[in-house]
């Protein structure tokens, strides 16, 4: 027997002591299997919790659904065979090109509320279609269907298991994929998902449906994705059954949603919308507790569609608005393109236009941090930074794969048996343990000058501190070319852990301060020589004071190296970090997880911060909250020293420029350092005077792949 079987063996022997049967556990087993990517110890986790709370959702679906059955919606004798009223040419006979392609006459087919009468037959009278292609298999579900835009979901084996279970519609059974934040959670999601009513074009009725049939096939520009559609994240579509979205226009003006689901047609009846709306936010939305108790996922679709119209109906000739920039710091140009995106992650990647984000020079955070922080007007003439959304906590953009289940948390990583404030308990708890068992906060919220010192050592001289070098290093993977360059080593960094949800401390705990957010005064201001805008505080801050993270979105290399040559064009600010402090230690890393954050469109009050070289007053700690994971961390800057009122806070971005110099490219340059430090690295005499093209002395001509810097 192998190590899968064994393990699969003793996880059902745990679940028939709780009493279920190997019948109803193995496909609920395998649908774990297959969403923790082949890993037993989330599953084996608190003695099979996950796997005993899923296989009792199940139960309580599968009672709901003969509820429903009881209430007429699609009975026991459409699973036989029996052909249900409205069936029509029955969901066997018809293959699935057709059924999208074809006009349907049925007026209900084409209403984009699905509020009429629950349809019977596979594919049904709503804008949701739930498609079963003949004798549906994952395999067979991806053969291509006519729509033009159509994108395909990825498929998993489960232990080799050669005849896969036939997915099931609506089993959506996957990680959430978002980042949490537990500090404003709530209003941060209320204020950020604010959902409009359906525009009344899409829903404008009969005289509107006539056109939308001929022209299921309607180009657009815009292509849909499950990544977006769905908070915007790809480790939630990842581990989803094989999945298809299809976005059609007409020449109308009628845009039409199709969400294509495989289901062996013997097993499928056509469910109540409503019942299914409701199985999925009750499953997924309001147990999460991530989004406001009035979302429905009616109201997600119309977001959709009102999305799809805001992008789709905006003419590329307008992509961007040229203005006259004054913040440009670099000295390279004085123009400035103003396409940051509004609301989508669709915007960036298909570079639709954009409205202007328009700061509130009272606080650029508008509300979603738990201080103000206000925009400095010195000049007097009312200028304010370029435009991007502000967002207080990272976001995935697209690839990224983090993945924040609580199930990864292991109860040796967090301390469940804690109450109140952890750093008053007599001895240090488990969340201790990365810092040597001892917490790195003093009870007044500060890091401990012992544990800053080493960062700020760190960050100074690397040459001196431990460096790990990848096989393949996803930084120089991600250039695309056949051979990588070899890696130029990463710092293994001293992390901080904060207690998290799992633990039974309190949101009080000393040991929670990067997640309660900004809690210090600063002040956004032109800085005036040169470097655009920057941050400050307003008042006097000690050694140790978290001031900020660096937020943004949170990008795979792969995806960086694509913006930065755009953004350099552009003559824009870059805003990137690559999160590497923990790379290589588990092993490789795949692409999805060679993180970087990108605060250029999306990001909070650190993407201000300007560089100084080497005696910066904020330096860099990774801090670990909702995932052991170490590709994905908090880049939290913390004060290095004492910290003077109206002082400018600066961080050394650790950029090697004598290495960037060498090997810049037309495309990508980094900026001329005006940071004024006596131990400047970057300035344009050094540069000058450095004989540049020189290589590092030792003869060795360096590659100019390597670390995506800021810039
Ligand atoms: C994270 S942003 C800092 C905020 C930026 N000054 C702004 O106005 O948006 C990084 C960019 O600011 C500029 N910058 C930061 N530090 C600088 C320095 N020491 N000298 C010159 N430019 C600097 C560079 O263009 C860099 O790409």
């Amino acid at each position: 027997m192998g190590r899968n079987e064994e393990k699969a063996r003793v996880a059902l022997d745990a679940m028939k002591k709780l009493g279920f049967g190997r019948k109803q556990a193995i496909p609920v087993l395998k649908r774990l299997f297959r969403l923790f990517q082949q890993q037993w110890e989330p599953i084996e986790a608190e003695s099979y919790r996950a796997l005993a709370d899923a296989i009792l959702d199940d139960q309580l679906q599968a009672n709901a659904d003969a509820d429903a059955d009881a209430n007429g919606n699609g009975g026991a004798g459409s699973v036989d065979g029996d052909e249900a009223p409205g069936q029509g040419q029955g969901q066997g006979q018809e293959p699935p090109e057709m059924s999208t392609s074809q006009p349907q006459t049925s007026g209900s087919r084409t209403d984009f509320r699905p509020s009429a009468p629950p349809p019977t037959t596979a594919i049904g009278a709503a804008t949701l279609q739930m498609q079963m292609p003949p004798g549906a298999a994952p395999a067979q579900s991806s053969t291509p269907t006519p729509t033009l835009l159509s994108k395909q979901m990825m498929d998993a084996d489960f232990l080799k298991d050669p005849k896969p279970e036939p997915p099931q519609p609506l089993d959506m059974d996957v990680q959430p994929g978002l980042i949490l934040r537990s500090r404003n959670r709530n209003r941060h999601r209320a204020s950020s998902s604010q959902f409009h009513d359906t525009n009344p074009q899409l829903i404008s009725g009969d005289e509107n449906r006539a056109n939308q049939h001929h022209s299921r096939n309607t180009d657009m520009s815009v292509e849909p994705t499950s990544t977006t559609l769905i908070n915007g994240t790809r480790s939630q579509v990842q581990e989803a059954p094989p999945l298809e979205i299809d976005v059609a226009s007409s020449p109308g003006g009628e845009v039409k949603l199709s969400l294509k689901c495989s289901a062996h047609p013997s097993k499928l009846n056509m469910p109540d919308l409503e019942a299914v709306y409701k199985m999925v936010e009750d499953k997924y939305v309001r147990s999460g507790k991530l989004l406001p108790p009035d979302f429905t996922i009616r109201r997600l679709m119309a977001e959709i569609c009102q999305g799809v119209v805001q992008l789709g109906t905006q003419h590329t000739d307008t992509v961007e608005h040229i203005t006259q920039s004054d913040t440009v710091g670099n000295g390279s140009t004085s123009k400035h393109f103003e396409s940051g995106p509004a609301s989508s992650t669709l915007a960036q990647k298909q570079h639709l236009p954009l409205s202007r984000t328009t700061h509130d020079v009272d606080d650029i955070s508008k509300g979603e941090e738990n201080v103000k922080i206000p925009i400095a007007n010195e000049s007097g003439r009312g200028k304010c930074p370029p435009s991007f959304s502000y967002m207080p906590g990272n976001e995935i953009f697209q690839k990224a794969m983090v993945n924040i289940s609580l199930a990864r948390i292991g109860d040796e990583d967090c301390c469940v048996d804690c109450f109140g404030d952890c750093l008053s308990a007599p001895v240090p708890c488990a969340c201790a343990r990365d810092t040597g068992g001892e917490y790195a906060y003093t009870p007044d919220g500060l890091v401990k000058p012992e544990f800053i010192d080493k960062c700020i050592s760190m960050n100074r001289f690397p040459e001196e501190h431990h460096k790990v070098f990848c096989r393949t290093c996803p930084l120089g993977r991600s250039r695309g070319k056949a051979s990588p360059e070899p890696c130029r080593g990463h710092l293994v960094r001293k992390f901080i852990k904060e207690c998290w949800s799992k633990c039974g401390c309190g949101m009080r705990c000393g040991n929670r301060v990067v997640q309660r957010g900004i809690g210090h005064n600063l002040q956004v201001f032109p800085t005036g020589n040169g470097r655009g805008w920057g941050l400050r505080t307003q008042d006097a801050l000690p050694k140790g004071a978290f001031v900020c993270e660096y937020a943004g979105e949170i990008l795979t290399c792969a995806e960086v190296d694509e913006r930065a040559v755009e953004n350099m064009k552009n003559a824009r600010y870059t805003h990137t970090v690559v999160l590497d402090a923990g790379w290589c230690s588990g092993g490789a890393l795949k692409d999805e997880e060679a993180l970087c954050l990108d605060g250029t469109f999306y990001g909070n009050v650190g993407r201000f911060i300007n560089h100084r070289c080497r005696d910066a007053n904020l330096a860099m700690v990774p801090v670990q909250v909702e995932t052991p994971d170490r590709h994905y961390y908090h880049a939290a800057l913390f004060t290095s020293r004492k910290v003077e009122a109206l002082e400018e806070l600066t961080w050394d971005y650790g950029i090697d420029f004598e290495w960037e110099w060498e090997w810049e490219s037309g495309l990508v340059k980094v900026f001329e350092c005006l940071c004024g430090s006596k131990y400047c690295r970057g300035s344009r005499q050094l540069r000058h005077g450095s004989g540049s093209g020189s290589g590092n002395g030792n003869g060795k001509k360096r590659s100019r792949r390597g670390v995506p810097q800021q810039n």
